[in-house]
């Protein structure tokens, strides 16, 4: 049971990925901060979970059932719990979408962002009456970095992750006002089941609509060189929930953090030229005339944010 010492988090999508291990990290605070509200969609998911936070199951991490996309579901959650309070909410539930737009349906389009998108508003709504009468609290989303700078072909998805950073950067303001935080935080590529559940959809589509042009970019050009980003710069979701949780910790928490600076210089492109072209082009190029130099570009990456190159230029 939740002590009043203790900060209740409540955290959506903890059936796999970075959801479940942040809500573990947080279960096993060495400082026990945190008393845990792991939810998921489909309870019948509990394993991974359970299994994982061990000791700490049913003490520090409880399992409830929660679907974002569905009102009803927030509701009964949180009126499960002690005067409805959550001091921290932790927005991770999100699906991705890849592929041209012509062979998506509308269908299939509007769930991802009732998803990423509405998921989140609902969940905000349910919890800020509370957080504003206490006159505290935290939100943490975890967006993308196709939450700043889109790629082809996530059309779609980098939409819903920009929406997202829209409604916080334009909520966060307000907020401050009722001592209340928000915190985007922006992974990169990550290694968990979402490029896999990306690879099985597309494997079952034969892209209706689609012109063979386009099929071809996708999925000659387009499928192995983002498998290659996975590979070649993925993080854990372990890694991303450990930066998670740092945020979580602070006492002014951050309101953007991109958790691979690897990646960093490929968002701050459209921050350099105002025009929007430098971004657009280099991407471009990136995929399209320098695909013998896509592999060098990776490495030079590596090269310029790695931390020997940094102790190099800038000697502590
Ligand atoms: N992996 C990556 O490369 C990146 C991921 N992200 C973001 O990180 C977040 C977590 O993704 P990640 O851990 O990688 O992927 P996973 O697919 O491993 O996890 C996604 C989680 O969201 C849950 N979920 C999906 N729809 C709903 C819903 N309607 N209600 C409640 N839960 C739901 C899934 O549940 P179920 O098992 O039932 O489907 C699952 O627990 C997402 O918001 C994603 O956009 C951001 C940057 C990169
Ligand atoms: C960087 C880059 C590419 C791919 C990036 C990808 C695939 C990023 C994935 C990010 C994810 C999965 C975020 C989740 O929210 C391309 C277009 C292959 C070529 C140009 C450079």
């Amino acid at each position: 049971m939740a002590s009043d010492s203790k900060k209740t988090v409540l955290i959506t999508g903890c059936s796999s990925g970075i959801g479940l291990k942040i809500a573990v990290q947080l279960a096993h605070d060495p400082q026990e901060r945190y008393h845990v509200i792991a939810t998921m969609r489909d309870l019948r998911k509990s394993g991974k979970l359970e299994a994982e936070s061990g000791h700490s199951l049913n003490k520090t991490l409880e399992i409830k059932q929660l679907d974002v996309t569905q009102e009803d579901s927030v509701k009964k959650c949180l009126d499960g719990l002690p005067d409805r309070k959550v001091d921290i909410l932790v927005n991770n539930a999100g699906v991705g979408q890849i592929g041209p737009i012509e062979s998506l349906s509308m269908e299939d389009i509007r769930k991802v962002f009732e998803t990423n998108f509405f998921g989140v508003v609902n969940l905000v709504k349910e919890v800020l009456p509370g957080m504003k009468k206490r006159g505290s609290g935290h939100i943490v989303v975890i967006s993308s970095v196709m939450g700043l700078q889109g790629i082809l072909f996530n059309d779609i998805y980098a939409a819903s992750k920009f929406a997202i950073e829209g409604f916080c950067e334009s909520l966060a303001v307000q907020l401050l006002k009722f001592n209340i935080f928000i915190s985007l935080i922006e992974p990169g590529p990550v290694n968990t089941e979402f490029e896999m559940k990306l690879m099985e959809e597309v494997s079952r589509s034969d892209f209706p609509g689609a012109d063979p042009e386009t099929i071809r970019y996708f999925k000659d050009i387009y499928l192995p060189s983002a498998h290659e980003i996975f590979v070649t710069l993925g993080q854990t979701p372990d890694a991303v929930a450990k930066a998670t949780v740092k945020v979580i910790g602070m006492d002014q928490p951050v309101f953007r953090h991109q958790t691979n600076i690897l990646y960093t210089p490929l968002t701050a492109l459209k921050y350099a030229d105002n025009t929007g072209n430098l971004s657009v082009r280099t991407f471009y190029n990136l995929l399209f005339n320098y695909g013998s130099m896509f592999h060098f570009s990776l490495n030079f990456l590596r090269c310029i944010t790695c931390k020997c190159f940094r102790r190099r230029v800038m000697p502590v």
